[in-house]
């Protein structure tokens, strides 16, 4: 089965690393045949958001171990946010991070440059230059931006140059040095809860400012019912707004967290059973406009430690599409069709990559080979990831990735 907008089934014909020609029955003699009769064969996945950590970090992941860890999620594009070390704030630092890129990728990484100077400064970076350097969008992910000065000019001069504004939406001030969602489950676990509205408050901010510049503003993360009730009516209201949403906040809440384990800790925190019910209705009416994991690995020393002392961040990567399909697809809540162009076209085209999420003639061949049909067990020693700590673990799934293809090369075979 073959997805280009539909499902269907037929041949496709690579050659020098592009799609040469899709048709039923190709004859092609000395062709190396890939027979996947029996399995989906779709558009090389796209993940909007993924944190590699190098440089700086590089005993949680590299960029070889991320783009390696992606090919075997399904991914062939990813956009890797800048919350590394260094920040790549400046020319210097971003040509590095990108050819760093470039040498470590096993596929296509593209490269977010931070907002603010450090991430955490009111300083914007420079915007149009970091842009001409192959800054694919901006993001101060990790952080919300503050300073409403600050993220009223970023959106303009981002809207000039026709590129894309990431928000990590949250408001300092009201986090409440949280580690989990404020609720009956912080409540019940004795431990400090995030407002909701440290999102919301900051998303109906930025709202009103994406309206005034008319800029590509992007939520990451969304995880408040509020949220995506903000979202809908703004792109009722006509603002150039999308949203991203993660597999852990589609499928768990906060009442999933019996004990003290930081396998369920990340940032946006798993919210209440009515948010998550909200975040599906937000998927299924196109509120919510595509799936990106927020693939955040640490090492185990640095997730063992209790909600208090971990790290926020799950690895992600390689449980996606698994996860998606068999609780979404699999369950009726969204057709295959649906959830493909949710991590592949969609994410494209609002980010405007040209040649990617979709097959076309004369294109890279950047596909991937997934098997729906065998139930598996989602364990550790299966992830190539450096990152081991998921909820997910023990979880059994249909959908594992068999092979994934970049410009007509196999990258990662099960
Ligand atoms: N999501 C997380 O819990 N952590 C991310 C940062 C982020 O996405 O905000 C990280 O870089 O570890
Ligand atoms: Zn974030
Ligand atoms: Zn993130």
């Amino acid at each position: 089965m073959f997805y280009t907008n539909k499902l269907i089934n037929c041949d496709v014909l690579i050659e020098n690393g592009k799609f040469q020609q899709i048709a039923e029955n190709i004859v092609a003699t000395d062709a190396k045949i890939i027979d996947a009769k029996f399995q989906l064969v779709t558009p090389g996945l796209v993940d909007i958001h993924v944190h590699f950590r190098e440089p700086g970090q590089v005993h949680k992941e590299t960029i070889k171990t991320g783009t390696l860890a992606s090919a075997h999620g399904g991914f062939t594009t990813v956009g890797a946010m800048p919350n590394v070390t260094p920040v790549p704030d400046d020319a210097e630092k971003f040509a590095k991070q990108v050819a760093l890129n470039q040498v470590n990728s096993l596929i296509h990484t593209l490269q977010y440059a931070p907002v603010t100077k450090d991430e955490t400064s009111d300083e914007l970076v420079d915007i149009e230059g970091l842009a001409k350097l192959g800054a694919f969008a901006f993001s101060n992910d990790g952080h919300g931006i503050m300073n409403a000065q600050s993220m009223f000019t970023a959106m303009e001069r981002i809207a000039a140059i026709d590129s894309h504004l990431a928000a990590h939406v949250e408001d300092k001030n009201l986090f409440n040095h949280g580690v989990i969602n404020f609720g009956s489950a912080s409540q019940r676990l004795g431990l400090p809860g995030i407002q909701q509205v440290a999102e919301t408050s900051q998303l109906a901010r930025d709202l009103v400012l994406a309206k005034e510049t008319g800029v590509h503003y992007h939520v990451c993360h969304i995880s408040t019912k509020d949220g995506v009730e903000l979202v809908r009516m703004a792109k009722d209201a006509g603002i150039n707004v999308t949203c991203e949403v993660s597999p852990h906040h589609l499928l768990l809440s906060d009442q999933d967290i019996l004990t003290d384990d930081a396998n369920f800790k990340m940032n946006p925190p798993l919210r209440s059973e009515v948010d998550r019910l909200a975040l599906i209705a937000g998927l299924q009416d196109g509120t919510i406009d595509m799936i990106a994991t927020d693939h955040a690995p640490h090492a185990e020393n640095e997730k063992n430690q209790g909600f208090e002392k971990s790290a926020f961040g799950i690895t992600g990567i390689e449980t996606s599409f698994p996860l998606m399909y068999s609780r979404l697809v699999k369950t009726g809540i969204i057709s295959l069709e649906q959830l493909l162009a949710l991590m592949t076209e969609k994410p494209a085209q609002l980010f405007k990559l040209e040649h990617t999420g979709v097959i076309q003639l004369g294109q890279p061949a950047d596909f991937t080979i997934i098997n729906l049909a065998d139930e598996y067990e989602i364990q550790t020693s299966d992830f190539l990831s450096k990152g081991k700590n998921s909820p997910f673990i023990g979880q059994q799934v249909y959908g594992q990735v068999e092979q994934t293809y970049v410009n007509g090369e196999c990258v990662c075979l099960k």
